[in-house]
């Protein structure tokens, strides 16, 4: 049976991915099994610097496409870097984001159409589409009433985008979990934390 290498987490703002990821994370070392854990936009050390870029909360005049070229820019970067040569080893990589973010913020929340954003991506990284993608649903309100309680998180410049925006982001996710429901898995990210582990371990410990 082929196994699932390139996994990735989506969802909306503060669903939770990268707290989860972290947990998941923990518990493979655990159980000692090889595999890579990295996050977009950044992941290496240019694509992190294109990163600082992209979500400078002073960058107010950023247009649509420059944003979504530097994302597909971080991408390539980042997936030459650090993602191919570990599927190429065949070790597991987890990433927190990938390509369908570019699809719903920029293709569907910004307005710039999902086959235009497709495409620059597929100049960018080729048509690697992730194996498995954990998609976190939660409704944009609960997740902005999340990252809005944990003063010590950083705000960046998506963050404070309009309820509409994260709104249309959620409904780009639903969009796109339909259109490939092979590769979408979906998770509650309304229930507790606790829960929202499990159900990840559960979907993850046989692909790892
Ligand atoms: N299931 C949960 N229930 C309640 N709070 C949660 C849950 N999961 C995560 N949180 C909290 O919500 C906040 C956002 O979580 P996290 O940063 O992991 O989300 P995220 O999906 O990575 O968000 P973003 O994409 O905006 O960075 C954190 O303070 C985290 O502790
Ligand atoms: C990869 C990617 C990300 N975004 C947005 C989504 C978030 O608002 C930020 C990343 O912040 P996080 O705390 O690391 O989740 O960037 C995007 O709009 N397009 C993308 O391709």
């Amino acid at each position: 049976m082929k196994k699932n290498l390139f996994i990735t987490f989506e969802g909306p703002e503060g669903a939770g991915k990268t707290t989860v990821l972290k947990l998941i994370v923990e518990r493979l070392q655990k159980e000692g099994k090889e595999f890579i854990a990295t996050r977009e936009p950044g992941g290496s050390e240019i694509a992190e610097k294109i990163r600082d870029i992209i979500l400078n909360p002073a960058h107010t005049a950023m247009d649509a496409r420059t944003e979504a070229l530097l994302y597909a820019a971080a991408r390539s970067q980042h997936f030459v870097e650090k993602v191919e040569p570990a599927l190429v080893l065949g070790i597991p990589v987890l990433c927190d984001r990938f390509i369908d973010s570019s699809l719903a913020y920029q293709g569907h929340a910004r307005g710039l159409g999902m086959e235009g954003v497709r495409s620059i991506n597929e100049f960018a990284i080729g048509d690697r589409m992730p194996d498995l993608t954990i998609l976190f649903e939660l409704e944009p309100e609960v997740g902005l009433a999340r990252i809005n309680a944990h003063s010590e998180r950083e705000v960046n410049r998506l963050d404070v985008e309009s309820l509409a925006f994260h709104k249309k982001v959620h409904e780009a996710y639903t969009l796109l979990a339909k259109q490939s429901p092979e590769r979408f898995c979906i998770v509650d990210a309304s229930k507790t934390l606790e829960e929202v582990v499990e159900n990840v371990w559960e979907i993850l410990k046989n692909e790892l």
